[in-house]
């Protein structure tokens, strides 16, 4: 389809100048723009002099990347979209209201100035997207990518020569082919020994070959499939300055965090397998060149225009959230083009993609890869479609491309269907589940692809250790302040939803706990931030919902918390797995409530247990204080909350009948005058006033009381060389526990160890009746009889009296 080039607005020029009209009171670069617009009265044009007309139809016009893809209307309605590059516009007016277009040459003067304002207007874009909320530094690096990087376009084609490497520096990775650079990289990260994983899955990777990993939670899967896709980027011509890169790789993770992680770990390697030795010549050349491999994330909630603009420049390796890729597929077809001719395509974390909402984004993006792409049906007699249809069907996916599929908990079901390449269960059998529907999706060009399963037993790693508190459920506040206290550490405390959080944190942020929340609800930058606090404060708290239960590589998590039990093994397993990583001890503690009893039960079976974890040893004498503590700290809360929510419902009361011009029933509000029990407490009344002063007072109790020391029984804290215990010498040598005074120091992963597995508690059996002899069975019955010969008079009664 063509569309008539000659009546085409010239709106790209247009919009220039429009925004950098309304630049110009925001920016200095807009105050030059305007400057330049302002020149002439009549026209919009952003340049002067000098004025060549030029016509329509030999311009160079550029189509605009909308997205045909079926379903997608990226181009909102239009049926292409163009746009010119360095034509200036002028107005002429006739003098009765009608205008007519000029189109000018631009010099390269002008030219520059309109990239300026180009690049300005970008900025003013990512302004206007301030409902992300987001700053360029949030963004995910783009490995080593300068806009300088990309100014030269005279360089060839070139492979660049592999460096040659001294195997003696890496001798268990001896025979494995990665590339020289990235071996020179495992040194200088101290990657020296591989993990059991990467000596498996690497070199099958290398040899061109599918892959199912299937290894224990912080076991390095993310190199086990990296670092094949790397020595590939690195073994092809070094990309020309200019020209979009083809894609090479595309690799989906189900979190946000978990894909900005990948980048990072990618990054990583990156950065220390080009990082320049000192008698590396040429550095001055090497700096305009493009970069070497470039890594993109796309993420949602950070923002999408800079993210556009890093797909538009073009990357090796594509870190993505299925929903924010679909959102730029939806306008970008040359991006689609590129996924369906991708080299490698990596499900990390699997499992867990198919429970986070994003299945049918998912399903799209893994249909591109498809050998043979099919159009949905419907669409196949629209015109539009049929003619959009060829930007795919034209590109062929590629035979070699090869899928990597990693998690630590993939069912052996799944896995043994792949080993047989028998991916559909057969007919009357069980429904298929929707990892495997989305397997069954997945092209593999293996015809057997590897299953690496190197999962634990129990699915547990081998450094971790586990125990339970047992408690009512009302008491799970107090001994998870009780743990923090008793063993300090960077806890991630898990919770079965966003309320628990928003109960827990403002409940022990009064208590002085250094706790950060972390959730979907959040906004992705104070998501991204909480994390950051989480790192970097060694005695930091984490409470978290299941977003933060897979793939966060967090370094030295000491504890994982089960506030609440999750209800599926998988869970329980990735939840674990954030600490005990890389062979480190760790430690996982279940906070079981009676209510709780039966989804332990369920959860041990599901891990093929037959035990609990032991008890986990608490000193009692502790408890009284910190239970005051957490009593105080929930009625300021409480209070606190009330106080806030009535002034709320207040203002919303007044907002409301403000609007509607309406005067307020005294009777609404509760004072001395009028009804206590009203739904409002009025403003500044002595009811509102005595409950907010309350709080000032109860927290200075609560101050008091935090500043007393913790004693375990039998110690004295005025004559510590006296009582039952002895503690002076601990404080002397500064062995003595941080907050509780005659606790050991022991890790609990330590304590751990001692506790013995408990036995699952059995629901109890209902108490049979006793069998009935025959003669009280003879006895029953006659009874009966005798009750259905009364019932049948009583009813016949009551048929007479109608
Ligand atoms: N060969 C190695 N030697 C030492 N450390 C390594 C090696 N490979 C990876 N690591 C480190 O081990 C940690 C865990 O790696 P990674 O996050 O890839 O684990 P994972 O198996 O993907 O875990 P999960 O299943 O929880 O996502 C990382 O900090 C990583 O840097």
């Amino acid at each position: 389809m063509t569309t008539d080039k000659s009546s085409k607005p010239r709106l790209s020029d247009v919009l220039k100048a429009a925004k950098a009209k309304h630049r110009s009171s925001k920016t200095a670069k807009g105050k030059k723009a305007a400057k330049a617009s302002a020149s002439s009265s009549s026209t919009v044009d952003v340049t002067p002099a000098p004025r060549q007309r030029l016509k329509a139809n030999e311009l160079k016009w550029k189509t605009v990347n909308t997205s045909t893809l079926p379903g997608m209307d990226g181009g909102g309605g239009m049926m292409m979209l163009e746009e010119l590059d360095d034509v200036a516009i002028e107005w002429e007016d006739d003098g009765e209201g009608r205008r007519t277009a000029r189109f000018l040459a631009k010099d390269t003067k002008g030219k520059r100035k309109a990239e300026e304002i180009e690049e300005s207007d970008e900025e003013m874009a990512e302004d206007d997207e301030a409902a992300e909320a987001e700053d360029d530094e949030d963004l995910p690096t783009f490995a080593g990518l300068d806009a300088s990087d990309m100014d030269d376009e005279d360089d060839e084609d070139v492979v660049e020569p592999e460096p040659t490497f001294d195997d003696g520096l890496l001798p268990e990775w001896t025979g494995v082919s990665v590339h020289s650079l990235i071996k020179r990289a495992m040194v200088a990260l101290d990657f020296v020994r591989p993990t059991e994983i990467q000596q498996r899955a690497v070199p099958i990777g290398l040899d061109g070959r599918d892959v199912v990993g299937v290894a224990e939670t912080g076991s390095g899967k993310t190199l086990a499939y990296s670092l094949p896709i790397l020595s590939h980027v690195l073994r092809q011509p070094v990309p020309r300055a200019g020209v979009r890169r083809p894609l090479s790789a595309l690799v989906l993770c189900p979190t946000r965090e978990l894909a900005i992680q990948v980048n990072d770990a990618l990054s990583k390697v990156v950065a220390a397998a080009l990082a320049k030795d000192e008698d590396d010549e040429d550095e001055e050349g090497d700096k305009k060149k493009p970069p070497r491999i470039s890594v993109g994330t796309v993420v949602g909630g950070l923002s999408a225009h800079k993210q556009k603009r890093i797909l538009d420049r073009g990357c090796d390796i594509l870190v993505a959230t299925p929903g924010r890729l679909w959102d730029l597929l939806k306008t970008d077809d040359i991006l689609a083009a590129s996924i369906r001719t991708v080299r490698f395509l990596v499900i990390d974390e699997a499992d867990r993609m198919i429970e986070t909402g994003h299945f049918a984004e998912l399903e799209t993006i893994v249909g591109l890869t498809q050998r043979n792409y099919v159009q949905p049906t419907d669409d196949d007699e629209d015109p539009v479609f049929a003619a959009s249809a060829t930007t795919l069907t034209e590109t062929s996916a590629r035979e070699d491309m090869q899928t990597f599929v990693f998690s630590a908990t993939l069912s052996k079901d799944l896995q043994q269907n792949l080993k047989k390449r028998k991916r559909k269960p057969s007919k009357g059998k069980r429904k298929a589940s929707a990892l495997e529907d989305l397997v069954e999706k997945l092209d593999f060009r293996d015809a057997a692809p590897e299953v690496i399963d190197l999962s634990p037993e129990g699915g547990l790693v081998a450094t971790l250790r586990e125990s339970m508190i047992e408690c009512v459920q009302a008491d799970k506040d107090l001994y998870l302040y009780y743990f923090l206290l008793r063993y300090p550490g960077r806890s991630l405390v898990f919770t079965g939803s966003i309320d628990g959080i928003r109960r827990l944190i403002p409940l022990f942020e009064e208590l002085k706990m250094p706790v950060y929340p972390l959730h979907s609800q959040l906004q992705q930058k104070q998501r991204l931030k909480n994390l950051d606090r989480f790192k970097s404060n060694p005695n930091a708290v984490l409470i978290a919902t299941d977003v933060a239960a897979r793939g966060l590589d967090i370094p030295h998590v000491d504890h994982v918390i089960h506030f609440n039990l999750p209800r599926t093994a998988d869970a329980y397993v990735h939840r674990s797995g954030r600490t005990a990583r890389a062979q480190n001890p760790g430690f996982a503690l279940q906070i079981v409530s009676p209510e709780d009893r039966a989804v332990q039960r369920a959860l041990l079976k599901s891990l093929d247990r037959d035990a609990a974890p032991g008890d986990l040893e608490i000193e009692g004498g502790f408890l009284p204080k910190l239970k005051e503590r957490i009593a105080l700290a929930r009625q300021i809360e409480k209070t606190q909350h009330e106080v806030k929510k009535e002034s709320h419902d207040r203002s919303w009361l007044e907002e409301a009948a403000e609007a509607m011009d309406l005067d307020i029933d005294p009777s609404m509000f509760s004072d001395e005058e009028h009804d206590p029990d009203a739904p409002f407490t009025r403003k500044g009344s002595k009811k509102q006033t005595k409950k907010s002063a309350n709080v000032p007072k109860l927290k200075h109790q609560l101050a008091q009381l935090l500043a007393e020391p913790l004693l375990a029984r039998g110690i004295s804290a005025r004559y510590p060389t006296s009582g039952s215990r002895v503690i002076v010498d601990e404080v002397v040598r500064s062995a003595a526990h941080p907050t509780m005074l005659g606790a050991g120091t022991a890790k609990a992963f330590e304590v751990a160890d001692n506790a013995k597995p408990k036995a699952l508690h059995k629901p109890k059996s209902r108490v049979q009746a006793p069998r009935e002899t025959a003669q009280e069975k003879k006895d029953r019955k006659r009874k009966e009889k005798g009750k259905d010969k009364r019932r049948k008079f009583a009813e016949d009664e009551d048929e007479d009296d109608e």
